[in-house]
């Protein structure tokens, strides 16, 4: 009986000990959401949701990011779970902050390492700037004008592939083609592997892929997804998918680490450059080789989906504008003319196709935004921002604002005439200052109606495709 008093006497006392703790925790939650209340709510934004903020984010909704930006202005702030966001649209606060050293996220795909600390989510600034320096190289213009011979092959693939397909009559899903051409292009000219994916329908790798990016979107728009039972299916799809991604990253480099060995000529492609990111910092080996295997992942996830749909969203405007592609395929017939090789310098003769491009990353911008942490007390058009919360800027809620571009929804080249004022930070579909894109790096070479070095070469794909049909 003693030893029953005793159990529940130490029972009642460690519950009156967790009822405490949990008050002591519930006061402490009501201080830290008053002290937000207090530093943020100056701060225009929409009425929380619940006791919990704003519970649904809506990243991926961009129609609500823009109603809201039309409705509380060039900044304004959501508490998603009393975490503030604030949502910029004002330029000269886009331009102070994409041109300085804010940090960035990170990204862990669904409890396994996705991109990890490569390139576009490294944080620290430093190891991020040691491993850009690296992979300049691989992105100069130098480089990729000896990879016009890969081009020219894989886009000549592409368009027999489209001739079979109008020979029978088959309706060809272009968005499909050109995620698998731009994967095969980035699989040969950044790690030296021929895929001939349209030719080996073999569907593992893109599909790999697609899966990560579709984890990635459920992550960013609620990193609770994970821990739904009713996802489990679809989560361990997704890390497999990852470990499919790594595991060939994986491969790859140990060929190519073993061809040098061998003192085999190799090329100075994306994968040497990744090779020597390591044994940069005072990392382990096994750190090392996981460095290695993010800027892998991320070099595809960057480059590969973002080029292919911006491929696919022009193919779609030209199809709905008969006028606009009267115009291009005008040009590429007074560039190209009946030759069968494209060569660099006749992508920088296309003028018009190159606003077209840029026109359709203004209303479909495929990496639509980008955010900084912002250490430090700053203001924004007018309005006093105390330290301590992520900016969001986002290309395509820009591009759509009327008080940025006239008549917004209309897709008109003309905006990006060589002779037209350049919008002043609101268009931004690479990113600006030193975290954009890599794979647009070519204005730093001076050259102006250009200013891209690796989407350059897709340029080209156009050039084919319209040239092909206009011969069809
Ligand atoms: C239409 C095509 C593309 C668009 C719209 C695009 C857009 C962007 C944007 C907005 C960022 C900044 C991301 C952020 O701040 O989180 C970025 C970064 C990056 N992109 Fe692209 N990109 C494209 C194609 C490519 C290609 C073809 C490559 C290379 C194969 C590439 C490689 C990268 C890399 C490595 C970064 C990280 C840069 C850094 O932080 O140093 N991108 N891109």
């Amino acid at each position: 009986m003693a030893l029953f008093h005793l159990i529940t006497g130490w029972i009642g006392y460690v519950l009156m000990c967790l009822l405490g703790l949990i008050l002591i925790v519930f006061l402490c939650f009501c201080l830290y959401i008053k002290y937000i209340h207090l530093k943020y709510d100056h701060i225009p934004g929409p009425p929380r949701d619940s006791c919990l903020g704003t519970f649904y984010i809506l990243f991926s909704v961009f129609y609500c990011i823009f109603d809201r930006s039309e409705t509380y202005g060039p900044v304004y702030r959501i508490n998603g779970m009393h975490i503030v966001m604030l949502f910029v649209t004002c330029p000269d606060t886009t331009k102070v902050n994409l041109l300085s050293r804010y940090s960035k996220y990170s990204i862990v795909l669904l409890f396994r390492r996705f991109l990890g600390s490569g390139l576009i989510t490294a944080h620290n600034h430093d190891a991020w700037y040691k491993q850009r320096r690296i992979m300049d190289p691989a992105f100069s213009s130098l480089y990729l004008r000896g990879q016009m011979g890969a081009f020219n092959e894989r886009a000549e693939r592409l368009m027999d592939k489209l001739a079979d397909m109008a020979d029978t009559n088959t309706a060809a899903n272009m968005h499909q083609m050109f995620n698998l051409v731009t994967l095969d292009i980035i699989t040969k000219v950044a790690f030296g592997v021929d895929l001939d994916l349209l030719k080996e329908s073999d569907t593992l790798f893109p599909k790999a892929i697609e899966m990560c990016l579709k984890g990635m979107v459920h992550y960013v728009r609620d990193s609770t997804f994970q821990l739904y039972p009713k996802n489990k299916k679809f989560i361990n799809e997704v890390k497999e998918s990852v470990k499919l991604l790594r595991s060939t990253g994986r491969r790859w480099i140990n060929e190519r680490k073993m061809a040098i060995q061998n003192g085999e000529d190799v090329p100075k492609d994306i994968l040497t450059q990744i090779l020597k990111t390591a044994g940069k910092e005072e990392n382990t080996e096994n750190e090392d080789e996981e460095l290695m295997l993010d800027n892998f992942v991320t070099l595809f996830v960057a480059g590969q989906e973002t080029t292919a749909n911006q491929l696919a969203f022009a193919i779609m405007e030209l199809g709905r504008l008969p006028e606009i592609l009267a115009n291009v395929k005008q040009e590429v017939d007074d560039v190209i003319g009946m030759k069968q090789e494209i060569s660099f310098d006749d992508l920088g003769k296309m003028t018009y196709l190159s606003q077209v491009l840029k026109e359709t990353l203004r209303l479909y911008p495929t990496a639509p935004g980008t955010s900084r942490f912002i250490p430090n007390d700053i203001t924004i058009n007018g309005i006093p921002i105390p330290a301590g919360v992520t900016c969001f800027f986002n290309s395509y809620v820009c591009g759509r604002l009327d008080k940025f571009f006239e008549e917004p929804l209309k897709f008109d080249p003309e905006r990006f005439h060589p002779d037209t004022a350049k919008p002043y930070y609101c268009y931004y579909p690479f990113a600006l200052g030193p975290r954009s894109c890599l794979g647009q790096s070519f204005a730093q070479f001076g050259h102006t109606t250009h200013s891209m070095v690796f989407l350059y070469f897709y340029y080209f794909l156009y050039c084919k495709i319209i040239l092909k049909t206009s011969t069809l």
